[in-house]
């Protein structure tokens, strides 16, 4: 997967197709509320599970009912990258499952 720092218009028009997906401060980001604790930990794992496949990791914050992710790509010196919107669409697609929203 190709690694060059993703212009402003690729990154609006894919946040575009990312409902809850945001830029902040050079990262994307999205933060998803559970029902508990538990499922809060739950997605947690989950989400670890596909960054390890993907070999991608997302700052990765757990909260009492809130999952937050924060991703941008190191080995593109902190730009945003097609790697984290695989990330983030590998995430949306597993995170109704957990009742996330
Ligand atoms: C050695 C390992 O493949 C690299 O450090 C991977 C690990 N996870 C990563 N995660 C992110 N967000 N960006 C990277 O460049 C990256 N590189």
């Amino acid at each position: 997967m190709a690694v060059e720092p993703l212009s402003q218009k690729e990154i609006e028009d894919r946040l575009a197709e990312l409902p809850g997906w945001s830029l902040d401060a050079g990262r994307l980001t999205r933060s998803y509320r559970l029902a508990s604790h538990f499922a809060a930990t739950a997605l947690v794992i989950h989400v670890a599970q596909v960054q390890e496949e993907l070999n991608h990791h997302s700052e990765l914050t757990l909260g009492y009912h809130t999952v937050s992710l924060a991703v941008h790509t190191h080995s593109a010196g902190g730009a945003v990258t097609e790697l984290d919107f695989e990330l983030a669409r590998r995430v949306e697609d597993l995170a109704p499952g957990h009742g996330a929203n």
